[in-house]
């Protein structure tokens, strides 16, 4: 029986011969990648990619080694497309994003919506971004807002997209996918809340809790401590406080910031009642040109999975393995599910980067080629 040593031996012959085919295979695909830019061909090509790994699986006898050389060749394929979007971008072949850069947002002359009332959340995120004096008007919900911008009622919308402890705005996320809007910027607020009563209303009063979904999850520890109290979701907090005030019933309070309570002319009868002391909540602001900040480091897109996705490729691992291949810090991944199509995707990726980056380009060409409905929501 041969020793180790001399297996190793072995094994290192064939890797020389395997390391020197694989250059071969690649330079080979470095000229099909220069057909492709002379004849303005598609670098994926599915159908011969699948007949390709059928070929080899059939060369080999058992199924362990089918696998193998299936997984090895949609490395290797991968490989190869990565470098051919690469000659794309060499050769200039890849055109020109539809998305303007611009110097500045017009904050002085811009008029922008925000969701809820005087008081939410939204609107301290707005004046936060904009200024005290910014031109602005409020809506009743979400939808409302991205209406108004796609509509250009008005000129940006500040809306809640992620809180640090409840999570996504799933709504939001779907909006984006819905309304031909896109991002131009961000920002991030503390949020504290409280739980707000009439006047003269004490704990033991209180019957019902008003205020929006993700408030009420951001309190749920004290709100546990209160397990008798109906906890009751509106579309917004100072929504919410607004109407504790209207109702004048001291069986209600609402969760909403001390600012709102203030304003609406409620109590405050907890302060600080969210369940991590950081809380905040990132905002994004919408507008519904295809325009970019000069120094834009972030960039939204979503896609969805190819539909009759074969067995190996065009897997979500695929996919993202564009920003892998890239050298692109990929920062954040969401998924919500695809209107009227069961147990299928859409996924949400936040990544590293600025429209301009050759890297990004490029995965970006990968992307388009093998996802299904890719769009870039942002570069900020
Ligand atoms: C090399 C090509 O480009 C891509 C890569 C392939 C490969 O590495 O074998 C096969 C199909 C294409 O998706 C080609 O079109 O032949």
């Amino acid at each position: 029986m041969a020793t180790l040593e001399e297996l190793r031996v072995e094994l290192d012959k064939i890797d020389n011969q395997m390391v020197e085919l694989y250059q071969k295979r690649m330079n080979v695909c470095r000229e099909v990648g220069d057909y492709k830019v002379k004849a303005g061909r598609k670098v994926y090509d599915r159908q011969r990619e699948q007949e390709k790994l059928a070929d080899v699986a059939s060369k080999v006898d058992n199924d362990f080694d089918k696998n193998g050389v299936r997984e090895l060749y949609t490395q290797l394929m991968s490989m190869s497309r990565k470098l051919q979007y690469q000659k794309l971008v060499e050769a200039g072949a890849l055109g020109r994003l539809p998305f303007i850069q611009i110097d500045s947002l017009e904050k002085d002359t811009a008029r922008v919506v925000f969701q809820g009332t005087e008081g939410a959340y939204g609107e301290a995120a707005m004046h936060q971004f904009f200024g005290e004096d910014v031109n602005c008007f409020h809506v009743r919900t979400f939808r409302d807002a991205m209406t108004a911008i796609e509509e250009g009622a008005a000129d940006y919308a500040v809306l809640p997209i992620e809180n640090s402890s409840a999570g996504p705005v799933n709504e939001m996320y779907d909006l984006l996918d819905e309304f031909e809007n896109y991002i131009v910027a961000e920002t991030i607020l503390p949020v504290v809340h409280t739980l707000s009563g009439l006047p003269g209303t004490t704990l033991t009063d209180i019957k019902r809790v008003y205020s929006k979904a993700e408030a009420l999850m951001q309190t749920t520890g004290f709100l546990n401590d209160h397990a008798d109290w109906q906890q009751i979701s509106v579309v917004n907090t100072a929504i919410a406080a607004q109407k504790v005030v209207k109702d004048g019933d001291k069986a209600q309070a609402a969760v909403c910031s001390a600012y709102a309570a203030k304003i609406h002319g409620l109590e405050v009868l907890a302060d600080n009642i969210n369940d991590e002391p950081d809380n905040c909540t990132r905002f994004i602001v919408v507008t519904n040109q295809k325009v970019y900040l000069k120094h834009a480091s972030k960039i939204s897109i979503e896609f969805e999975l190819p539909h009759q996705s074969g067995a190996q490729s065009g897997s979500l691992y695929d996919l993202l393995s564009h920003f892998v291949y890239n050298n692109i810090n990929m920062t954040k991944i969401e998924s919500r599910p695809v209107k009227g199509k069961q147990w299928e995707y859409r996924f949400f990726v936040d990544f590293d980067g600025s429209l301009e980056d050759a890297a990004v380009k490029n995965a970006l060409r990968g992307l388009r080629e093998e996802a299904t409905n890719l769009r870039i929501l942002g570069n900020y």
